[in-house]
C-alpha cells in the first residue's frame, strides 16, 4: 500500500530537505564555532531524520542527546499538555543548547522545553527547525534557525507523522484532509 497517494501536494522536496540541512549547517557552523562542546538536542521523535541530516553539515565537536516530548495524542490538533516521555541523561547547566525539531506550530512545545532547559541552569537555548507554521501559533515563539516557513495546513513526512504513520516519507507533504476527516 503507497503512502504517497495520501498526500495532497509536496511541501517541500528532497532535494529542499538537502539545500536547507546545508544551508543551516553552515550558518550554525559558523555562529558556534567559538562555543565549547555545544549540545544539540533533539526532540523524538519527529525530530530523527532531519537531525540526522542537519548535523551531518555541522563541522564542530557537537554533543547530540534526545528528549522524547510529545504533544498530539493522535489527531491533527495539540492537546495543548506537553508530555516529557523520556529526559536526557547529561546535565544542561552552563552549556550552549541548540534544540533541533521539525516543526514549530502552536509554540507549546518548545516554550515549555525552552522554559525547562533555563531553569535547569542552560547558558543559552536556540532553536532550528525544518519547518515554522506561524499562523498555527497561540504562544509567541520565534525559532533562530528556519529551513522554510508554510502555510496553516498539517504536514507529514521526513519525521512527521499522522497517528505515528507517514513519519518515513522523504519529503514533507499536505495529508488529504479525507485522511484525517474519516
Ligand atoms: O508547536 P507545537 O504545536 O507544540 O507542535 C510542534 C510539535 O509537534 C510535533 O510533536 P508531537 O507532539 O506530535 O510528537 P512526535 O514528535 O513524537 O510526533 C513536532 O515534532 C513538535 O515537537
Ligand atoms: N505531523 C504533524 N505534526 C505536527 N505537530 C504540529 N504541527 C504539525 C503538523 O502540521 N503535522
Amino acid at each position: 500500500m503507497s503512502l504517497a497517494k495520501d498526500i495532497k501536494s509536496i511541501l517541500v522536496n528532497e532535494q529542499q530537505i538537502k539545500e536547507i540541512c546545508e544551508r543551516l549547517g553552515k550558518e550554525i557552523t559558523n555562529d558556534y564555532k567559538s562555543k565549547e562542546r555545544p549540545i544539540m538536542i533533539g526532540l523524538l521523535k519527529g525530530c530523527v531524520p532531519f537531525l540526522s541530516d542537519l548535523a551531518r553539515h555541522i563541522d564542530l565537536p557537537i554533543e547530540i542527546e534526545y528528549m522524547d516530548v510529545s504533544s498530539y495524542h493522535g489527531g491533527i490538533s495539540s492537546s495543548g499538555d506537553v508530555k516529557i516521555r523520556k529526559d536526557m541523561n547529561t546535565s544542561v547547566a552552563g552549556r550552549d543548547i541548540l534544540i533541533a525539531e521539525d516543526i514549530v506550530d502552536t509554540g507549546r512545545t518548545l516554550d515549555t522545553i525552552v522554559k525547562l532547559l533555563k531553569h535547569r541552569g542552560a547558558k543559552s537555548v536556540e532553536i532550528v527547525t525544518l519547518l515554522d507554521k506561524p499562523a498555527g501559533r497561540v504562544i509567541p515563539f520565534e525559532p533562530k534557525y528556519v529551513g522554510v516557513t508554510i502555510p496553516k495546513e498539517f504536514v507529514v513526512g521526513y519525521g512527521l507523522d499522522y497517528e505515528e504513520i507517514y513519519r518515513n516519507l522523504p519529503y514533507v507533504g499536505i495529508l488529504k484532509p479525507e485522511i484525517y476527516t474519516k
